[in-house]
């Protein structure tokens, strides 16, 4: 919704039904005035809501956890495997006529088997791609985060610190929350520290990336490719310089996108905003 429609059509509402790309800020809570009791979002993440204002205030957030996990880590596993084996690319020139003769070294991507990954952010989603990556025959499966997991164990992980992640893993995955810590952590230094034959796969927030950072990083060969579900900002400017370079994989922010699982979470965002205005407990609530 245009952001001075939802100023205008939030005025007196008990309850805000909103997607991750409404920023649910000081101004829209207050244009919503004081009937307003919750706010339901169809996303697991809620760095669009201004958390703090609403514990002021009282009102209710909720979101979609859980139920998003299998959907989100299949598409972090499409996105790595593509921007590993340069299926886009491939598809192209298949297309294009640049399918010629066979040739033996034509299209080369990295493959899994033996590979150490870093997954920053090992909670729900982090986890479920994880299981996945372990029929695939890697290395090591290293991690990165607050803390350690208990879970981590039967993954055959090893928590460590962001650093020795981004030194040491071949592929490098996000799937953190956005938080003060995980903002930008994928910064020019970072790049630096990773192998020049590293991937990223960020599945997390856009804002986690320093995007002209990694503009640099991938023409300068500092990384060799990256994976991107999300971006700054949404939808990316199709002129904006990430979409020029063959290394780098874009899709449009649909990590939770299944028939599947978004009916599930429609139902859920829709449980949440009701029990929210009646002063339940909301089936997830954040706050
Ligand atoms: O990014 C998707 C979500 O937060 O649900």
């Amino acid at each position: 919704m245009p952001r001075a429609e939802l100023l205008e059509a939030v005025k007196g509402a008990h309850g805000i039904v909103c997607m991750l790309s409404d920023k649910i800020d000081k101004e829209v809570i207050e244009a919503a005035g004081p009937n307003l009791k919750c706010i339901s979002t169809l996303s697991v993440g809620f760095n669009h809501i201004d958390v703090d204002e609403c514990k002021t205030r009282g009102i209710k957030i909720g979101n979609t956890p859980g139920v998003l996990t299998n959907a989100t880590a299949d598409l972090a596993l499409s996105l790595l495997l593509a921007t590993c084996r340069l299926i886009p690319q491939a598809v192209h020139e298949a297309k294009n006529g640049g399918w010629g003769t066979w040739k033996p070294m034509w299209l080369c991507g990295t493959e899994l088997a033996g590979k150490t990954v870093g997954i920053v952010g090992m909670g729900r989603i982090g986890s479920a791609v994880a299981k996945r990556l372990r029929a695939f025959e890697i290395g090591r499966l290293l991690y990165s985060g607050r803390s350690e997991k208990p879970n981590a164990k039967e993954l055959q992980a090893e928590f460590v610190d962001v650093d020795t992640l981004l030194r040491e893993a071949d592929i490098v995955v996000a799937t953190c929350a956005l938080a003060p810590e995980t903002t930008n952590i994928f910064n020019a230094d970072a790049f630096k520290k990773m192998k020049n034959t590293a991937i990223l796969v960020n599945a997390a927030r856009g804002a986690c990336v320093d995007q002209d950072a990694l503009v640099e990083a991938l023409k300068a060969g500092e990384i060799k490719a990256a994976g991107l579900d999300v971006t700054t900002p949404e939808p990316l400017p199709t002129d904006h310089e990430l979409f020029k370079l063959p290394n780098c994989v874009i899709l449009p922010h649909i990590g939770s996108a299944t028939d599947e699982c978004r009916s599930i979470m429609a139902v859920m965002t829709a449980e949440n905003c009701v029990k929210g205005i009646s002063g339940e407990d909301m089936p997830a609530q954040v706050c």
